[in-house]
């Protein structure tokens, strides 16, 4: 049983629906309760002990259905990526934060950056703009580019970029005395910094350059995606997209088929899941079990126009991206 009430938050082509669902957590419940774990048939003799814990559970069950009951879904699509005429008339506007990381910018850079409300360049980044960007767009004119923010430790910046951008009105934020943290990590806590508590909900991020390259930096801008995985991040590379999948949520993911898959793969990273379901894919998971040693599931492949997804684990989701400019 199920059933949407739409809630009138839009995201950059992202839609909340509050939603209340026979939710993962009671279906395990009941799951446990068939295999007689946690209530099992009350013993003839019902004395105050045994009462007391069944109604302990009744109390658990309760708090169990208040949380199914507020349960949201969160949709996802990447509309981002198609070119404005070919998105949807009625899709609500693009309405991301671009962070351009030190790597080679991607080939759908120039859409990236056109339809995006704040770019912000990670230090090193910064040269990527610098010396790629105009060739990509053939447009000589340099200064159409200029990101609003350089972050980082400005280690990897070249002293005559910097200079260039801070004379065009970027805003140089330079924190080297913090080795602590990656570019990536200061550039995302200095967005959430940056909006207001209201926009927060409406916030997404897009990360270009995230993957493919030294694995350490891989891994670091995967960690990102869990410190701050109350935030819609989604890392961008040539060929893939990732993004955090939280457990709080359930998960519609709308497929924009012209820009994107059908190769995927949904698996957790921090912790392992006990319990994953989907729908939508060729190799569904159901109630299935995933960890890393053990399955995930890679090389999956999407036959649907949405993906549902509902785990007891934080996942990370990726899709393949298709050849485009
Ligand atoms: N090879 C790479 N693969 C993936 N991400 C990268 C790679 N190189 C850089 N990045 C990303 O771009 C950001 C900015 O890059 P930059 O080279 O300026 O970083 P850095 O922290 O100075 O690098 P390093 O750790 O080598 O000193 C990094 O924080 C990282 O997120
Ligand atoms: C345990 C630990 N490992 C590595 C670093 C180094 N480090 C991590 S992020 C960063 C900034 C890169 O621009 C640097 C130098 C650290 N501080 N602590």
């Amino acid at each position: 049983m199920r059933w949407h009430i739409p809630c009138n938050t839009k995201i950059s082509g992202i839609s909340y629906f509050k939603t209340s669902v026979l939710s993962l957590a009671h279906q395990q419940s009941l799951r446990r309760r068939r295999r007689g774990g946690r209530i099992g048939i009350l013993p003839p003799r019902l004395d105050a002990r045994v009462i007391r814990v069944f109604t302990d559970h009744l109390q658990e069950d309760k708090m169990l259905w208040r949380t199914i009951r507020s349960m949201e879904v969160m949709a996802h699509s990447s509309n981002f990526l198609l070119p404005k005429l070919h998105q949807p008339a009625k899709a609500p506007a693009n309405n991301y934060t671009l962070v351009v990381l030190n790597q080679q910018l991607p080939r759908f850079m120039p859409r990236l950056w056109a339809q995006a409300k704040m770019r912000i360049c990670a230090d090193g980044g910064a040269n990527r703009i610098f010396d790629e960007m105009s060739q990509m767009t053939n447009d000589l004119d340099r200064n159409r580019y200029i990101p609003e923010i350089i972050e980082g430790d400005m280690d990897s910046i070249r002293p005559e970029v910097k200079r260039y951008y801070s004379s065009q009105g970027s805003k140089i934020s330079d924190k080297s005395h913090n080795q602590e943290t990656t570019d990536l990590h200061k550039c995302i806590s200095s967005i959430r910094h940056r909006t207001p508590n209201h926009e927060k909900p409406n916030l997404c991020v897009l990360v270009t350059g995230a993957l493919g390259g030294r694995f350490d930096h891989e891994a670091a801008n995967i960690n990102v995606l869990y410190a701050f995985s109350d935030m819609r991040i989604v890392l961008l590379s040539d060929d893939c997209l990732i993004q955090l999948l939280p457990k709080t949520h359930h998960h519609e993911i709308y497929i924009e088929s012209s820009v994107e898959g059908p190769h995927c793969g949904i698996f957790p990273i921090g912790a392992p899941s006990t319990s994953t379901t989907t729908t939508g894919l060729k190799w569904n998971l159901s109630d299935a079990e995933m960890r890393f040693g053990s399955m995930i599931s890679t090389s999956n492949i999407v036959d649907s126009d949405k993906v549902t997804v509902q785990s007891d684990a934080d996942l990370l989701w990726t899709f393949s991206l298709r050849n485009l400019t």
